[in-house]
């Protein structure tokens, strides 16, 4: 099998090696010459069987995969199959097929899991899209899907939608775990009582209820820097948790906790809080409460 890869950066680079180590022969096309293997998107589609051509996608979310999509609407042909690997939202999905279909190109989406560790531990995949075109596609998704039984690391979760609705999800219940470790962590070094954090969150990841890849790379992290004293507290995010409770609130389901993550970040960049600070005028305002002055103030 040969496959075109759009998208060189950290994840497509990293794709692109574990499909070859699987014997799949792969053209990849990246902006960057540096990385990319041929000089345009054009160069990569006629480099590939024309009419069973299958292009994996691995771009940023949004106006830039919109972009190449349009793009190899007018390269591709009847029978090629796309396939968008990034963190799409699932809503542009639809539009994306139907884009294709107007040329006969099939379409599919995947929620792809694994970050920068995918290469060596393999990628957990969701699929959204026809079963047929799913079933093309299987032997690109069994070289990146983890070693082992194939339902424990690929799911054909739904019609075209579904594998990046089933990946927001994920990415939500993400955002919730990740604040759970990291409160948990702040508890233990507050005080004086526990006097090994990192080893008692090491000793969190064999055996205990608790114990996840997650936190064994939040172990990582504290075993390189146990007061994570190198790193600012400012917490970026590219979109997942905000759809995730968009979509929460669309049907009316309760998502305390990944909601209250995703606000914990937008925190983490506010250095100081304009609802806080009218918290403590209003407590001097109806208790002649003291506050404090503003830094620099
Ligand atoms: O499952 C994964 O491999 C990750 O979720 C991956 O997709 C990425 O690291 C996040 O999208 C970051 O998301 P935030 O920037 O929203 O934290």
């Amino acid at each position: 099998m040969h496959i075109g890869l759009v998208g060189l950066g950290k994840m497509g680079a990293n794709m692109r090696t574990r499909l070859r180590a699987a014997g799949i022969e792969v053209t990849g096309y990246d902006r960057d010459p540096a990385v990319s293997d041929v000089a345009s998107l054009a160069d990569m589609v006629a480099a590939l069987p024309a009419g069973s051509r299958i292009v994996w996608v691995m771009v940023p979310a949004g106006a830039i995969t919109h972009g190449v999509v349009e793009e190899l609407a007018g390269l591709l042909v009847a029978g090629d199959v796309v396939i968008d690997g990034g963190n799409s939202h699932f809503a542009d999905d639809a539009a994306h097929a139907e884009l294709l279909a107007g040329h006969g190109v099939g379409y599919l989406d995947a929620g792809v899991s694994g970050g920068v560790w995918g290469l060596e531990n393999g990628y957990g995949l969701m699929v959204g899209g026809d079963a047929a075109t799913v079933e093309a596609a299987m032997p690109v998704f069994d070289a990146l899907r983890p070693p082992g039984p194939r339902e424990e690391g690929f799911v054909h979760a739904g019609a075209v939608g579904a594998g990046h609705y089933a990946k927001m999800v994920h990415n939500g219940i993400e955002y919730g775990l990740m604040q759970a470790y990291a409160e948990g962590y702040e508890l233990l070094a507050a005080k004086d009582v526990v006097t090994d954090v990192t080893g008692t969150m090491k000793a969190w990841t064999r055996g205990t209820v608790v114990r996840s890849w997650l936190l064994e790379l939040l172990v990582r992290a504290l075993e390189d820097d146990p007061e994570l004293a190198e790193i600012s507290d400012w917490v970026e995010d590219s979109g997942e948790g905000r759809w995730t409770v968009d979509e929460a609130i669309e049907s009316a389901v309760p998502v305390p906790v990944i909601s209250a993550a995703l606000f914990a970040r937008f925190a983490s960049r506010q250095g100081a809080s304009p609802a806080m600070k009218a918290v403590a005028a209003l407590r001097q305002q109806f208790g002649g409460h003291a506050t404090k002055p503003a830094d620099g103030a």
